[in-house]
């Protein structure tokens, strides 16, 4: 049974508390992979994967094959202001396809084989539009934190956190700026495809959800901003944080999620690798200041852990030619 979130210092009392990277499985992964059938650093940063891998796993032979996959979804009031391309009932319906196996995530998920779970988060329940009021009350932030927090299964050897969420890059934007400030200019993208107004709006709204909310600090940063399915992706992050399970940050919105823990933790996500970096501008930027270089660069601008979910494959094959080559001494081959 998993111990329960009853107020914001306990999780950030569980990350204080969380243990880091295994110093004598980093070193023992590090030395097999000076002895592996290959020119020193031939397989490039796929080599310093599987060495972290190993770190977080305690093993020299670290693996990937039972990765989880979990896709959040929460619905945002500030949709009412304009600032999508689609209608907030495409959080519903998205739900629906995730659930009949339809989404692009499903698919990936499957290719690399990842169990997948989907949580829907209180979708009638959209939360406060944040330019007028918090967009969720303690209660609301806790039980989708919880929500994230449960739904990483403890067996799994590496997560992916996606999220649904219409509305939810200038919530992520929203955030970015209260965390990192500059310009909300700097922050917002065209998210599901906005025109010129569309984003000129958006960045008239982030500037005032950031004026509303001035002055709060990380996790308060998440429940005035954020939303449910960020909240969630963050509570989840942090478990795996104390679990020690590795984990691949997917786009702008998952990231702008994770950040927030940080900023109660500088090591909170030390478990965590940038799956890949979106379109979304303010991504790049994000990556940035968490000092995170980015797997892939594919020009994708979708979300649900889609880049993320990619990433697993370049994990899953570093860990594969890590734990399963030969050394030298084994396979008769001279070193240099
Ligand atoms: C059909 C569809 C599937 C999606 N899957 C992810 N998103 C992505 O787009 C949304 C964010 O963009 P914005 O802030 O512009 O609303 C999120 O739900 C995100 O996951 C989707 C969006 C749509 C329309
Ligand atoms: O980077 C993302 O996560 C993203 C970008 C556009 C739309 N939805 C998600």
């Amino acid at each position: 049974m998993p111990d329960t979130i009853a107020h914001l210092q306990d999780l950030r009392a569980r990350l204080a508390a969380a243990p880091v990277a295994d110093a004598s499985a980093l070193d023992a992964a590090r030395n097999r992979n000076e002895q592996l059938t290959k020119p020193p650093g031939a397989l490039g940063r796929l080599e310093d994967l599987a060495i972290w891998m190993g770190g977080w796993q305690g093993t020299d032979r670290p693996r990937a094959n039972h990765p989880q996959v979990v896709v959040f979804a929460g619905n945002h009031g500030v949709t009412a202001r304009g600032v999508s391309a689609f209608p907030a009932e495409v959080t519903a319906q998205m739900v629906l396809n995730f659930q009949a196996g339809g989404a692009a995530i499903n698919q990936l998920a499957k290719q690399f084989g990842a169990r997948m779970d989907v949580h829907a988060l209180e979708l009638d329940t959209p939360t406060a539009d944040f330019t007028l009021a918090p967009a969720m009350d303690e209660g609301e932030f806790l039980r989708a934190l919880q929500a994230g927090w449960n739904a990483v299964a403890p067996e799994a050897d590496l997560l992916v956190t996606g999220e649904m969420g219409i509305g939810n890059t200038t919530s992520a934007a929203a955030v970015a700026l209260a965390l990192y400030g500059g310009e909300a200019a700097d922050w917002v993208g065209r998210g599901t495809g906005v025109d010129d107004a569309g984003l000129a709006l958006k960045a008239e709204v982030v500037t005032a959800g950031a004026a509303k909310h001035s002055g709060v600090t990380g996790l308060e940063v998440l429940r005035c901003l954020g939303g449910r399915e960020l909240a969630a992706m963050a509570g989840a992050i942090a478990r795996a944080r104390v679990l020690r399970i590795p984990v691949i940050l997917d786009g702008f919105i998952c990231t702008a999620a994770a950040a927030c823990l940080v900023a109660e933790h500088p090591a909170a996500l030390d478990h965590c690798l940038a799956g890949h970096v979106s379109v979304e501008p303010g991504h790049a930027r994000l990556l940035e200041h968490l000092g995170k270089e980015p797997l892939l660069q594919l020009g994708l601008r979708l979300g649900e852990g889609s880049g993320a979910a990619l990433a697993i494959g370049v994990v899953q094959g570093a860990v594969a030619c890590h734990s399963g080559m030969a050394t030298f001494a084994e396979a008769g081959v001279s070193d240099g």
